[in-house]
């Protein structure tokens, strides 16, 4: 259809792009290619933003790094909140009393209401804090011992590299924020079922017939919707992150149901996972098939390993990592710029014009961060190409980029709360990985895979896995590391220190 788009304008809206089939062309490009459809609309329209028709919405699409800005700062009338509320209506099924405490406020003036309350406690428990100290040392522990059952497998490590990662995080990242004792991923089931509702998303989104249309999702939903109510009728929460007790509380201010509560938490798995699970794939398929990239984030990090006198064993607390290793930080945001496709949806509340354009009340403004990841004029002529040194300070573009061009969160008053989880989050599982093994594809090269985008996520998801083998790191076999999050030991370290306490107190005994 790309092929056949035209234009029209119309007095003060941003100019219409249409094609052959009105009002469903758009819709079919969106539903078969999700948030990169935009791009491919983009690329073949010269202004800074344009309109779409679909049935029963005004679609307009931001474009230009200059007016994704004044998107970002008009938050009042162009809001997040609408959005996501909308999100909540077609997919969580809420109750009439839910739905109405949800939509209170959405201009946020003043922070009253449940939907801008519940906002505010997350980012108080997940900014850098108490908070996020717990909650990430919790996930360093159970990320490091699913990684320990590496150890522990026959001679040939074999594995599927997305589902080891996928399986891996969804079980550390769940029993780190909802608690270990209550965890509702611990069947299984609960966890295929919750990776089948993102596999059917768009067809679930529809709302008509879900049971036929997206047969899958809609098991998935049910059971996860299910597994929730009791993890709340056990009182989880209790023993869960400050995340979720936050969460909790809020919900009893405003009095919503358990009920309602479990249905919710399908948004919380959703982002806690949906894009972290995909990055931390990326990043290792990028490292290990750049040899030369991988040796020298290794040094960076070496320059935080501290040999103990026995010689076998090193020690690296890895939340000195976070934010003082320049050369693994821009590579990872690197890796969310060229492959962010979010859409950071936004509706209008008020008629509002931006730069001499009229945006109309209750239409749909987009600003997908693959267009503006892709524009040279933030990121010089190498834009399209992967520089895993972009980001570093005084050598590449990334680093003067403002703030409401790279997108990989979103963008201005519904920035993610979850970035620096997020970012522990890949410095733990990348800095462990690097340090400890060798993965190399089963057939003899990194294939090249493609990547699909998902109306809810930010970053593609791999059109396939790739099979490959993980090794002990070549001439670091004998070596072992003990890992800290914060002075406190975590898996190895924990071990070697309990074994430490040991031996002090029998020889204590002894001496006694
Ligand atoms: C790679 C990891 C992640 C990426 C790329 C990501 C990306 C995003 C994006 C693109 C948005 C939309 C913001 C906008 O349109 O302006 C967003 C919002 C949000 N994210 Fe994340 N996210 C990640 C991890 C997390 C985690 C771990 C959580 C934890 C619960 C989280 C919670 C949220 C919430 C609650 C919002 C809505 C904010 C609001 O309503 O103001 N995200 N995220």
């Amino acid at each position: 259809l790309d092929r056949w788009f035209n234009v029209s304008f119309e007095q003060n809206e941003p100019p219409v792009i249409t094609q052959p089939f009105p009002f469903f062309g758009h819709l079919w490009g969106m539903i078969r290619h999700g948030n990169l459809y935009y791009s491919r609309v983009s690329k073949r329209t010269p202004f800074p933003i344009y309109s779409l028709r679909v049935p029963r919405s005004k679609i307009y699409v931001v474009k230009s790094p200059h007016l994704a800005a004044l998107v970002d700062r008009h938050a009042k009338h162009i809001s997040f909140g609408p959005y996501a509320v909308e999100f909540v209506r077609r997919f969580l099924e809420p109750s009439k009393h839910a739905m109405h405490e949800l939509s209170q406020n959405m201009k946020e003036d003043g922070m009253w209401g449940l939907r801008p309350e519940t906002i505010k406690t997350m980012h108080e428990a997940m900014s850098p804090g108490e908070g996020l100290t717990a909650t990430t040392r919790s996930l360093t522990k159970h990320l490091y011992s699913h990684l320990d059952t590496i150890e522990s497998m026959s001679e040939s490590r074999q594995m599927k590299l997305f589902d080891w990662l996928r399986h891996m995080m969804t079980q550390a990242t769940t029993d780190a924020v909802y608690g270990a004792e209550h965890n509702p991923f611990h069947d299984l089931e609960v966890e295929s079922g919750f990776w089948d509702i993102k596999d059917e998303f768009v067809w679930m989104g529809l709302n008509m017939y879900p049971h036929i249309l997206a047969p899958k999702a809609y098991r998935g939903r049910q059971r996860l919707f299910k597994a929730f109510k009791q993890y709340y009728a056990n009182k989880g929460y209790e023993t869960a992150s400050q995340l979720i007790r936050n969460r909790w509380n809020m919900n009893q201010k405003y009095e919503i149901s358990e009920q309602d509560i479990a249905h919710f938490d399908m948004s919380i798995c959703f982002a806690l996972m949906v894009n972290s699970v995909p990055t931390a794939f990326w990043s290792i398929v990028y490292l290990y098939s750049r040899p030369q990239l991988l040796e020298k984030i290794r040094e960076e990090l070496m320059r935080f390993v501290k040999p103990s006198s026995e010689e076998r064993e090193h020690t690296i607390d890895i939340a000195d990592v976070v934010g003082n290793c320049p050369e693994l930080e821009s590579f990872v945001n690197e890796t969310l710029r060229v492959l962010s496709f979010n859409a950071s949806g936004r509706i209008v509340l008020e008629d509002t014009m931006i730069d001499g354009y009229l945006l109309k009340k209750d239409s749909v403004v987009f600003t997908p961060s693959g267009d503006l990841h892709a524009d040279t004029s933030i990121w010089g002529e190498t834009a399209s190409s992967f520089d895993a040194e972009r980001f570093i300070p005084g050598v590449g573009s990334g680093a003067k980029a403002p703030a409401s061009s790279f997108r990989a969160f979103g963008g201005g008053a519904s920035l993610c709360p979850g970035r620096f989880l997020f970012m522990n989050e890949i410095t733990i599982i990348l800095t462990i990985v690097m340090l400890k093994y060798d993965i190399i594809p089963l057939v003899s090269e990194w294939k090249e895979v493609q990547g699909r985008a998902h109306i809810t996520a930010s970053v593609l998801t791999p059109t396939e896995d790739i099979d490959v083998e993980v090794k002990q790191r070549v001439g670091w076999e004998d070596v072992e590391f003990n890992f800290l999050w914060r002075g406190e030991a975590i898996g190895e370290g924990m071990k070697n220190l309990e074994k430490k306490r040991a031996d002090s107190v029998m020889g204590d005994d002894e001496e006694l």
